[in-house]
């Protein structure tokens, strides 16, 4: 049976004159991967900070797993953010001071966990990723694609139930970008997580399982693929 992880009911968001977002509605399912496109200035980075609780709606609501979210306080939704959602940006945000596993550690010692509880599972979580051996190079040391695995580790270490990509594979060639995409959904949707991931790329939104096109801050398509790839490594 699918079950509705996260529900946005008409966001409406204006900056001055400009309106982001126009009455839009979407449910995402549990374990699914979506990817949401559309032209720039369409809406979308809007949409994926509201469904994340990073922006409060204008007006409408998002609700997760049950839990109306737009009208928490910002401390709630921010302890929401560290427990339930994982992040990754087209440029990592890692620290480049820190190993790759003291990077992924950084996430569940936020919510509290000691360091050495910590390592273990950052360090489990690269070696899924391909990265076993790397745990102790800094971030300068590793490639792009290898940087965005860690950050791909980063975001889920702490058990998220829900993973938002920001044009993840933005900054990387294509041959990098499709490793990075096997990466990501093999750990998320192939594992019973769900992704939502905003892009350009019309090869990234390929290998989800459903695409949202926006304009204008609507939804003018939304096209599931039975062929979304679910994260199978090709
Ligand atoms: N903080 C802000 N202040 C003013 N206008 C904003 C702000 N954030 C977004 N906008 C405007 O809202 C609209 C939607 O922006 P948004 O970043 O969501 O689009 P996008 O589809 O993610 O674009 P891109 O693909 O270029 O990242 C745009 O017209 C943008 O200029």
């Amino acid at each position: 049976m699918t079950h509705v992880i996260l529900q946005a009911d008409r966001l409406t968001q204006h900056y001055g004159s400009t309106r982001a977002l126009d009455a839009l509605s979407l449910g995402i399912v549990e374990g699914t991967s979506t990817a949401i496109m559309g032209a720039s200035g369409s809406g979308k980075t809007t949409l994926l900070h509201m469904l994340a609780g990073i922006l409060t709606p204008g007006s409408g609501t998002v609700t997760f797993a049950g839990q109306a979210i737009s009208g928490l306080p910002d401390s709630e939704r921010s302890r929401l953010r560290r427990e339930q959602f994982g992040f990754v940006f087209q440029q990592g945000l890692l620290i480049p001071e820190l190993t790759a596993v003291e990077n992924v550690a950084l996430a569940p010692m936020l919510n509290g966990a000691k360091k050495s509880d910590a390592i273990g599972p950052a360090a489990q979580w690269l070696q899924a990723l391909g990265l076993a051996g790397m745990e102790d190079r800094r971030i300068g040391q590793l490639s792009g694609g290898q940087a965005q695995r860690v950050a791909i580790a980063r975001a889920q270490v702490t058990g998220a139930r829900v993973i938002f990509a920001d044009e993840p594979t933005g900054a990387l060639d294509s041959n990098t970008s499709q490793d990075v995409m096997n990466a990501l959904l093999s750990s998320t949707s192939g594992n019973g997580r769900t992704l939502v991931v905003v892009t350009h790329d019309p090869n990234v939104a390929a290998r989800c399982q459903r695409v949202v096109t926006l304009s204008d801050g609507r939804i003018v398509a939304d096209t599931a693929h039975a062929a979304g790839s679910n994260g199978a490594q090709s």
